[in-house]
């Protein structure tokens, strides 16, 4: 047999099997990228080799077999694949092998559409009422998930409107939006459930469960872009204007999507949506591009597995394969231990990556990962990186086990784990120079003293030499100290003097969110500021009192209670707010006034944020509601006054429209705040 020969043999029984693991386990052992170049390669080695081609070949397929736990169900049409470009010449080449085919000069029109990360399905809807809904399966052949689809609130159970055919195929993505995929993993690492390794696998996991209840728990999202058979002929001729009417009749299409002409339309969309992709509340992998008539289309006709008239421009991948070379372990501000990943660099979604968390001891075990493994690595909007799985067939022989300290490798505390937790923490405490350091850091932050000046390599070198052991200290530094500090001039050292002195003046708000008590970020440490209005009657609070904040639950309380009750918190709060004349650091803030009810015009009403905000971050929104008087709940229910959906906004408005509760948008908010004389 020929080289040549043996290679696309064995590219095909690798692919077979990672299609296998991919469609039918929705588990991959390996990163879309890695399956796409091999995929490539095949490609190119039988388009080299028409002599081996072979129906069988997974270059001529789509998808995996459907699995016989669910009903098999006969696509009418078939649910075809996608041909790829991942550049700007093939992009041109895509636009004049159509243009030729056509033979057409002028421009095309295009309908843009970004391609979401989730999975095909298909919905028939007779007399308008959703009477199916399959999976893409082999492309011929789908599984009936009918039931496991109705538990999806964006999918409508009947259409809106009129004038929708008899019967109504639509096709469109079953997706997992990124906040729920975060929080479900989120959960599930901390309740030792199924953890997925992107929100395509959970949205693919959780579509195929046997058990519907299971399903519904899953925050699946769904947005259609087109339509499958269709009888009778009410439908418009161009694709674009398609997905309007379907928009019309209650179903959702996504926002972004745009007609645009040629191919110097299509790269705009591309280089736009790709510069936003981290900021859209859902994961995608490229852009589609469609030729917009459907008379065109039906000349173009399709290949083996993908439409002529439509192609994919994919991104950059967000997942990678890299070796892991050794693993650290970082000491954070509260004593979390966190395993990091060294790895070999590699680019990832356009960023050289070198570095992934890998959690936490639950984790490394849950990957089975050892030093020396081939890993995948995927960096996905503004989450760090993350190492999510392990190639197993390519580990070394001279792979190392992962050994978690149970020694702070800072302080050399021991390390403890409280059961039930998943986190190891140091108990050197403020003892430990990393805690101090992270502490210390926190203190000077922004958001907290904002002390200017007050960097990371100062705040290393001070706690290493001793000169600062709490935040107290900070404000006994000498100039003389100062000064004789690496890299710091009279010059610097007296601004920072200044900006300590500056620091001194702040507010109630700001000092309870330095203090660093656990999960006690800055809306909590308003909250709590405004509710009890002195640090006094913050310090003495009981756990019982504390629930009453707006935010604060069990855990919060009890974090805020014992942080207050520890003898040397005490002390250095005690330090920092007694007078300069007695010896203290003479922080101190204006009083806060007791809001009078006329002052909360909002008092009474309950709020519900969902979606994403653009201009203001949610805790702001809340903040500023709650300011206001405002209550601002989780769920929507008969009792909310008012949802306020920002981008993307998925169950919870369709919950709110369906009991009829007001709707408003970002717009709308922050008209409503700004009335009442909010500021951002
Ligand atoms: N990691 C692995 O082991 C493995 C295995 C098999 C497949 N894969 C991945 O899957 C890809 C092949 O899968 P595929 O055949 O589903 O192709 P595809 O995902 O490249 O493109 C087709 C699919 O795109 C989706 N899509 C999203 N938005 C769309 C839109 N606006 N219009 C039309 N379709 C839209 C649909 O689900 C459609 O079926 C590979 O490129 C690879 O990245 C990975
Ligand atoms: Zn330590």
């Amino acid at each position: 047999m020929s080289d040549v020969k043996a290679r696309i043999l064995a590219l095909r029984e690798q692919l077979d099997s990672y299609n296998y693991q991919y469609y039918v386990e929705d588990a991959p052992s390996v990163p879309d990228a890695e399956y796409d170049r091999l995929m490539r390669e095949l490609v190119a080695l039988e388009q080299a080799h028409p002599e081996l081609l072979d129906p069988d070949s997974p270059s001529q397929k789509v998808g995996g077999a459907p699995v016989s736990a669910f009903p098999e169900v006969q696509h009418a049409l078939p649910m075809l694949s996608l041909d790829n470009v991942f550049s700007d010449e093939e992009l041109a080449a895509f636009e004049k092998r159509v243009m030729d085919r056509l033979d057409r000069a002028e421009p095309l029109d295009f309908c843009c559409e970004p391609k979401l990360d989730g999975l095909a399905v298909s919905l028939v809807y007779e007399q308008g009422r959703l009477v199916q809904a399959a999976t893409r399966g082999d492309g011929s052949t789908g599984e009936g998930i009918t039931e496991n689809v109705r538990t999806i609130r964006a999918v409508p159970l009947k259409l809106k409107g009129e004038g929708w055919p008899a019967r109504l195929e639509v096709r469109g993505e079953v997706y997992m939006p990124r906040a729920g995929f975060e929080k479900m993993n989120e959960d599930a690492r901390a309740e030792g459930g199924k953890v997925f390794a992107n929100p395509r696998n959970a949205a693919a996991g959780s579509l195929r469960q046997l058990d519907s209840r299971v399903t519904a728990r899953r925050p699946l999202a769904f947005y259609c872009y087109g339509v499958g058979l269709v009888e009778g002929d009410a439908l418009a001729e161009r694709h674009f204007d398609i997905l309007q009417q379907l928009k019309g009749w209650g179903l959702p299409v996504c926002p972004e999507i745009k007609r645009v002409q040629g191919r110097a339309g299509c790269q705009a969309y591309h280089d736009d949506i790709l510069a936003r992709r981290d900021r859209l509340p859902y994961e995608i992998d490229g852009v589609v591009y469609k030729v917009d008539e459907l008379a065109l289309q039906q000349q173009l006709g399709f290949v083996a597995r993908a439409p002529r008239w439509a192609t994919a421009h994919k991104f950059p991948a967000q997942e990678e394969l890299t070796r892991l070379l050794k693993v650290e372990f970082q000491v954070g501000r509260t004593g979390a231990i966190t395993p990091v990943a060294k790895l070999e660099p590699v680019p990832v979604a356009g960023v050289t990556v070198s570095n992934a968390t890998l959690h936490n001891a639950d984790e490394i075990a849950r990957l089975g990962v050892m030093v020396g493994d081939t890993v995948i690595v995927r960096r996905a909007g503004d989450v760090i990186p993350q190492v999510v799985g392990v190639v197993l067939e390519r580990r070394p022989a001279d792979a190392q086990p992962i050994v978690f300290p149970d020694h702070c490798p800072v302080c050399d505390a021991e390390i403890e784990r409280i059961e039930g937790e998943a986190v190891a923490r140091c108990t050197g405490g403020l003892f430990c120079a990393a805690q101090r350091k992270e502490a210390i850091r926190h203190f000077a932050s922004r958001k907290a003293l904002d002390i200017e000046g007050l960097g990371t390599k100062l705040v290393e070198q001070l706690v290493d030499q001793e000169q600062v052991k709490t935040p107290a200290d900070l404000f006994h530094l000498s100039q003389e100290t100062l000064a004789g500090l690496e890299r710091m001039g009279e010059k610097s050292a007296a601004k920072l003097l200044a900006a300590l002195d500056k620091a001194r003046t702040t507010t109630l708000p700001r000092f309870l969110y330095a203090l660093g008590i656990r999960e006690v970020g800055e809306a909590t440490a308003l909250n709590l500021a405004r509710h009890f209005l002195t640090l006094e009657a913050v310090m003495q609070a009981e756990v019982e009192t504390l629930l009453a904040v707006p935010d604060v639950g069990e855990v919060v309380a009890k974090h805020i209670y014992y942080f207050f009750r520890q003898p040397h918190n005490q002390e250095v709060v005690r330090a920092l707010v007694s007078p300069r004349e007695q010896g203290g650091c003479g922080l101190h803030w204006p009083a806060i006034e007791a809001v009078p009810v006329a002052a909360q015009p909002l008092a009474g009403q309950t709020f519900v944020l969902t979606g994403t905000l653009n201009r203001l971050s949610r805790n702001d929104a809340k903040a500023a509601l709650q300011a206001l008087g405002a209550k601002v709940a989780g769920s929507v229910s008969a009792k909310t006054s008012q949802v306020v959906a920002g981008e993307a906004a998925g169950s919870k408005l369709v919950k709110a429209q369906e009991l009829g509760v007001p709707v408003m948008d970002e717009d709308g908010l922050l008209a409503l705040l700004a009335g009442h004389g909010w500021q951002p």
